[in-house]
């Protein structure tokens, strides 16, 4: 993994219906994100926050079941800029959430870089949603979709191209919560997926053995997309929207781990904090925690 790392914070909250996700970047570097990863000698720079245009006072302007397309659009564009700029100077994209609509953002300006972008969604959800299929009109439960060129146009081409990733390099672990037309949307067009019954079943470590050997053989890049409800609501219970059963802390850490054994990814975005939801910031300690592995703490 390259040894220079650009943090982005993104405090956005307009792709969900529950507030305080946007403190979600502040929480994490409370948690010491910064100084956690200089400890592993890496050369760190904080870039700061993307700016997030805030709507009026009650209004939720957007289309038929888009809430706030427009201000999730815009904030996209900053941040895909952002991103680009910051894999131009030849450096890591480390983005810190805020809400998983982000991930519009983030993978568009990364696939640009990349023939065969690959994409880890670890996630309770599948994020496959779009304004047809969705049961909320949150923007958070589409961004995988419309990353793959599936949705409203204002979403599927932020930075002006589509589609940012195709569906056999992408795999989704932890999945519990699907609405049907994600689950109709993975059969069709054939994404690799590991809900908890096949993580259970075969236990992490085989799981990320399979995932590495998939990915290694099709993608020349790799983004790891880390929803932490993906994590069981026991060990990170500030998220918007917890499902029970979910992959534990230990089995995350093994996960990272591999990961970081396998130096197979170039990019990553922790999203889904919600510092109001929290308890004692445990869900932002363990965002940095998970990061310490993916960057290469050992123990010994
Ligand atoms: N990034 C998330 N936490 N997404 C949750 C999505 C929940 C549900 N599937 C929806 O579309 O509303
Ligand atoms: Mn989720
Ligand atoms: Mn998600």
């Amino acid at each position: 993994m390259k040894k220079n790392i650009s943090i982005i914070g993104v405090p956005m909250d307009l792709g969900q219906m529950r507030r305080g996700v946007d403190m979600g970047p502040s929480a994490i570097r409370y948690a010491g994100v910064v100084e956690r990863l200089e400890r592993l000698h890496y050369d760190i720079d904080d870039l700061g926050d993307i700016e997030i245009t805030r709507p009026k006072r009650g209004a939720i302007v957007g289309e038929e079941n888009l809430k706030n397309l427009r201000d999730v659009s815009e904030a996209s564009e900053k941040l895909a800029a952002k991103v680009d700029e910051v894999i131009k100077n030849g450096r890591f994209p480390l983005v810190l959430g805020g809400d998983h609509s982000i991930a519009l953002g983030s993978l568009a300006g990364i696939a640009k870089h990349y023939q065969n972008l690959g994409v880890i969604w670890y996630d309770a959800h599948g994020d496959l949603n779009t304004a047809e299929t969705s049961p909320s009109g949150n923007i958070h439960g589409m961004p995988l979709a419309a990353s793959l060129g599936i949705g409203h146009k204002a979403l599927t081409h932020i930075a002006g191209y589509s589609p940012k990733i195709k569906p056999e390099n992408i795999v989704i672990i932890g999945a519990r919560a699907l609405d049907d037309g994600e689950k109709e949307l993975i059969k069709e067009i054939g994404i690799k997926v590991y809900t908890m019954h096949e993580i259970d079943r075969l236990g992490m470590a085989t799981v990320m053995e399979e995932t590495i050997a998939y990915l290694k053989e099709r993608t020349d890049g790799v983004h790891l997309s880390l929803d932490l409800d993906g994590l069981d609501p026991h060990d990170a219970p500030g998220v918007g929207t917890p499902v029970l059963g979910g992959i534990s802390y230990r089995e995350s850490h093994l996960a990272m781990e591999m990961l970081e054994e396998a130096k197979i990814i170039t990019s990553a975005e922790f999203v889904e904090v919600n510092p109001i939801l929290d308890d004692k910031n445990k869900t932002a300690s363990v965002a940095v925690a998970l990061m310490g592995s993916l960057f290469g703490e050992k123990l010994l």
